[in-house]
């Protein structure tokens, strides 16, 4: 089979290697649409994030879905010819997390495309069968894919205790602040605020339901949420964009007694958040780590409509142009990318 192998920064190298065999428990799933997640993106222009460094070449993409063309002999709720969506992380469910059914903080996660773990970028992936979700027939193969940011946006409204009736701000308007917005308003906010500092973003943001949008490096976000609320500040914000100024932003623009979920990664971990507001105004901070428990429902939510992430992709193409994809991805004003693999 094909895949495309980082073997240096900016160097995809397309391999042919055996195709998996799957064990007992896989499926072998020919990849159809793989999305492209600024994780890959900093892989491939940085070689690493953080203490994950690609000493070895790595096959990148984790937000993937496709065809099962066989199973393990114990596989026994996945079929030859289901179409799945993959969920990227495979923890070892035996730990204390695992057992306490938090499982993205299993500290021996195997999680795609983070070394040295292969990725989705090749013609075939095996996955254990249990973390292969059967798609239905409405819900397209790229729909599928998109299964995995629309999770980091689950579990963030999740973390954040996003209520019926609720005012969200969402800060960051790529794919994950995009899908939180798309999973804050299944969980029951009656008005979505969003902030990006790209305008095309922001217009996106609206036709897709925003209810109001700012733009930080334009107009003071707290003097804008504080007009947009009354002064009461939102109930929720889900801190998507990763920006300094935006997480620092969270405790002033939250009202008192609000919820704070932070997903957004720094550059740099430390950034001065104001205790005495945490303290004081009684707020509930969460860190949100990746997603549990959220392709079941994501997949029931794009069954239904109720959500929709097809209308974030801006592009699709080959794996064949995999380099031109990523480069692609550059643009400030795209939102996500998609890979297709096979025919
Ligand atoms: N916690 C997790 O499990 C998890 C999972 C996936 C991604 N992430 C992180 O979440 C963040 C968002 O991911 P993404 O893929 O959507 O990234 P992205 O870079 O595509 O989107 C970030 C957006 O924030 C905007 N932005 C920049 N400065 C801003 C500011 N001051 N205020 C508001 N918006 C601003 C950018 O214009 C961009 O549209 C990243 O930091 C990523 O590393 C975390
Ligand atoms: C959750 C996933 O999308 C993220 N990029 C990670 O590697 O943690």
């Amino acid at each position: 089979m094909r895949s495309a192998v980082l073997t240096e920064p900016e160097t995809f190298e397309f391999e042919e290697r055996p195709r998996p065999e799957p064990g007992p428990t896989d499926v072998l799933v020919a990849v159809g649409r793989v999305g492209i997640c600024g994780s890959d993106v900093h892989y491939y222009r940085h070689g690493r994030i953080g203490d994950f460094v690609v000493e070895n070449p790595l096959v990148l993409g984790h937000e993937s879905a496709g065809e099962v063309v066989a199973v393990g002999a114990d596989v026994e709720d996945v079929a030859v010819g289901d179409r799945v969506a993959l969920e990227p992380g495979v923890p070892c469910l035996d730990c204390d997390a695992c057992r306490r059914g938090e499982y993205n903080l299993c500290p021996d996660v195997r999680f795609m495309a983070t070394p040295p773990i292969d990725g989705a970028f090749t013609e075939y992936v095996a996955w254990p069968a249990e973390f292969a979700y059967p798609l239905p027939e409405n819900v397209s193969t790229r729909a599928g894919a998109l299964c995995e940011p629309l999770s980091v946006g689950l579990h963030a409204a999740r973390r954040g205790n996003v209520d019926v009736g609720d005012t969200v701000l969402i800060t960051g308007g790529g794919p994950i602040g995009m899908l939180a917005m798309e999973a804050a308003r299944v969980a029951g906010a009656s008005e979505i605020i969003l902030s990006d500092v790209v305008p095309e973003k922001l217009e996106r943001a609206r036709a897709r339901g925003a209810d109001a949008t700012v733009d930080p490096s334009q107009e003071d976000l707290v003097e804008r949420v504080a007009e947009l609320t009354s002064a009461d500040g939102v109930d929720v914000v889900i801190e998507a964009s990763g920006a300094d100024t935006a997480i620092r932003s969270t405790t002033e623009v939250v009202r008192r007694g609000g919820s704070i979920a932070l997903v957004g990664l720094a550059g740099e971990g430390e950034i001065p958040l104001d205790t005495h507001d945490i303290i004081n105004d009684e707020l509930d901070v969460h860190g949100s780590f990746r997603f549990r428990n959220t392709y079941p429902a994501a997949i029931d939510l794009l069954a239904s409509g109720d959500v929709d992430v097809e209308g974030i992709i801006d592009f699709e193409m080959p794996l064949s142009e995999l380099t031109a994809a990523f480069e692609r991805t550059d643009d400030p004003s795209l939102v996500k990318g998609m890979v297709t693999v096979g025919d």
